[in-house]
């Protein structure tokens, strides 16, 4: 046989085989019996949401393997769009970043996948997942058909939806259907323009067959109204508190047909700074998910796994007020944040065993904990006096103040610098007329400091000083608003300080690079280690050694005594602590950020007051509760 011959016998019988399996696998809407169809055959998903954004890739298997074995035959997966396009048309999918590695994973374990790409996602996560370079334009309309949003949009779901389409169930893969937007109908712009555009880059990149929908509340029909569409099947979303029947009765009015389906039943509920630790009762979950499936209703809980927001990522609301979410997102889930199976897992086990055959075996157990113990941490120095490091190129100088989108820095913490103009040698009010700080300033007079001005709460505070001293204000973005008609959440100084009867001008503004400098390693303790007390010289840096003691282990970071900031675990940064508002007192801290046999480097951004004794300490246990510090 001549290769030509062999080569074309080869590609035959590939198409074949694509032909074949294409030809089997399909997933459709049964408007005749109100069910999916998977193969032509009757499905009801039992789903639940976990966010590989927020879990480390190192336990995605471990998470999915639990939610396997807890009766799930689905899961629901986000796509945040700003944690794979950080700077606009530069994409990252590698490490934890990689999603199709984490549909293999999915797959390989049984799961099917219900893809929700946005590209607005809301979950309590940075912006909602748009990303903030799109600020650039302060006239830009997010989430419409404003022509420079659509255009971002669909240059991103041309990279994101030609990755997905291999993936689709039909076409090999474990993707049965894919959302669009998310709860649009609970946003003001309701442009059905913009879903109409949505809709045709949906089709375009996975083709027609398959299943789109749209996924909202369902307070009032005025959700469904302006979140759903024509060719997107419309499903709803509720919780315990809601009656089922007239939950299903208003998604009746825009699907008269097809199956009923809640994509988000929650199990739970998301913790804001300052507030009690949100909890749902496990009997009412339990019952509320064995009446949905006693009528056929397919159910995604909401969350199953909840994780955590890591670095800066997680959002904020904002009804009355900026409320920003803590960096625990365990969610009160039937997995907790460190993957432990609950009893609120057990319960719902419990229930979908009388629906469907569950796999038989254990449920893997929680993964051990270390409770490492104390480690002291010594002064490496403050903000203002590393400026070099931390700030190489120098700063930006600018008449007034200009936001962290403007100099092109989306996260973490800027530093304002500017002189006073006069003597001040009495308490003098320093304003933010506009409610312009976006979110907390840390603030000092040469070198000490005087305290905190923060959005919707503190916005005065009184300074002393003389003419040409140096005024600066450590301004931290505490999470764009995520949810709301305020996504749109620019970060900084907005508009001009009043000190007194002067505004203030003539500022140079640091762009911080934090991360990449602790990342480098090049922040060490003993390095312009000042080691006198000094008093408070504001938010200054402390570092110190876990010893490695041949055991790599998740353990919780307990902060007593420290006040707000910033921990970083071998250049990692693992999240925000702010003890003083709580409910959260721990950090988790997976293993995989822990050397079994290498000193472990432990950093902390202390924004406000350290604790005297400089002590922090690795524990075995969790604490996200109302509990005092
Ligand atoms: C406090 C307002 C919360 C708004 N978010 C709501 S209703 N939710 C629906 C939203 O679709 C989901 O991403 C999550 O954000 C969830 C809350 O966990």
């Amino acid at each position: 046989m001549t290769t030509q011959t062999l080569c074309v016998c080869t590609c035959v019988f590939i198409t074949a085989v694509m032909i074949s399996v294409s030809a089997e696998r399909s997933f459709s809407i049964d408007y005749s019996n109100d069910c999916f169809l998977k193969d032509e055959q009757y499905f009801r998903f039992v789903s639940g949401s976990v966010h590989y954004f927020r879990v480390p890739r190192c336990y995605w298997k471990d998470r999915l393997m639990k939610m396997y074995m807890s009766g799930l035959n689905s899961i629901q997966v986000y796509v945040p769009w700003n944690f794979h396009e950080p700077m606009q048309g530069v994409y990252n999918f590698d490490g934890d970043r990689d999603l199709e590695y984490f549909l293999h994973l999915a797959n390989e374990t049984g799961l099917l996948v219900i893809l929700r790409p946005g590209p607005y996602i809301c979950a309590e996560w940075e912006m909602g997942g748009l990303p903030a370079w799109l600020l650039h334009n302060p006239k830009i309309i997010l989430r419409s058909a404003d022509s420079e949003y659509m255009q971002a949009v669909s240059d991103w779901l041309a990279v994101l939806l030609i990755k997905m389409r291999p993936w689709l169930y039909q076409n090999g893969g474990n993707i049965i259907s894919v959302q669009v937007e998310n709860e649009y109908g609970s946003y003001f712009a309701c442009d059905h323009n913009y879903m109409r555009s949505l809709r045709l880059l949906f089709r375009n990149f996975l083709g027609e067959d398959v299943v789109l929908f749209t996924t909202d509340g369902n307070t009032d029909n005025t959700e469904l109204a302006c979140g759903s569409l024509q060719g997107l099947y419309a499903t709803i979303d509720f919780g315990t508190d809601t009656n089922i029947s007239d939950a299903f009765l208003r998604q009746r009015r825009f699907e008269p047909k097809g199956p009923l389906v809640n994509s988000e039943c929650y199990t739970g509920w998301l913790d804001h700074w300052g507030e009690r630790h949100a909890s749902v009762d496990t009997q009412k979950v339990s019952k509320m998910l064995r009446d949905m499936m006693s009528m056929g209703a397919n159910v995604n809980m909401y969350m199953f796994e909840g994780g955590t927001n890591f670095g800066y990522w997680n959002g904020a609301d904002h009804d009355t007020r900026f409320r920003p979410v803590v960096t625990s997102y365990d969610y009160d889930a039937p997995l907790s944040e460190a993957g432990d199976p609950t009893d609120k897992l057990l319960a719902i086990r419990d229930v979908i065993k009388d629906f469907r055959d569950i796999p038989v075996g254990p449920m893997p157990p929680p993964l051990p904990k270390m409770a490492y113990g104390f480690v002291m941490l010594q002064k490496i120095g403050n903000v203002s006096g590393l400026l070099e490091i931390l700030s190489p190129q120098g700063p930006v100088k600018s008449v007034k103040p200009l936001t962290f989108e403007e100099i092109k820095q989306y996260y973490g913490y800027v530093l304002y610098r500017t002189r006073l103009p006069r003597d001040i040698l009495d308490q003098t009010p320093l304003i933010s007329p506009l409610n312009g700080i976006h979110d907390r300033a840390y603030i000092s007079v040469n070198g000490m400091y005087q305290g905190v001005m923060e959005r919707d709460i503190t916005l005065v505070i009184n300074v002393t000083g003389r003419e040409g001293d140096q005024l600066d204000l450590l301004v931290e973005n505490m999470g764009r608003v995520n949810f709301g008609p305020k996504i749109n959440d620019y970060k900084g100084i907005l508009g001009n300080l009043i000190l007194g009867n002067d505004v203030l001008s003539d500022w140079l503004i640091f762009p911080l690079d934090i991360d990449g400098v602790i990342a480098r390693g090049w922040l060490q303790s003993g390095q312009k280690s000042d080691g006198k007390d000094e008093g408070n010289t504001g938010p200054s840096f402390y570092s110190g050694t876990l010893k490695p003691n041949g055991v790599s282990r998740d353990t919780f970071m307990k902060l007593t005594g420290w006040t707000k900031g910033q921990v970083f675990i071998n250049g990692v940064n693992v999240g925000r602590f702010w003890p003083g508002r709580g409910p959260q007192h721990t950090l988790y801290i997976p293993a995989s950020l822990i050397s079994a046999t290498l000193t472990n480097n432990i950093t902390v951004l202390e924004l406000e007051q350290a604790a005297y004794h400089r002590r922090v300490v690795f524990t075995d246990r969790p604490q996200l509760d109302n509990m005092a510090v």
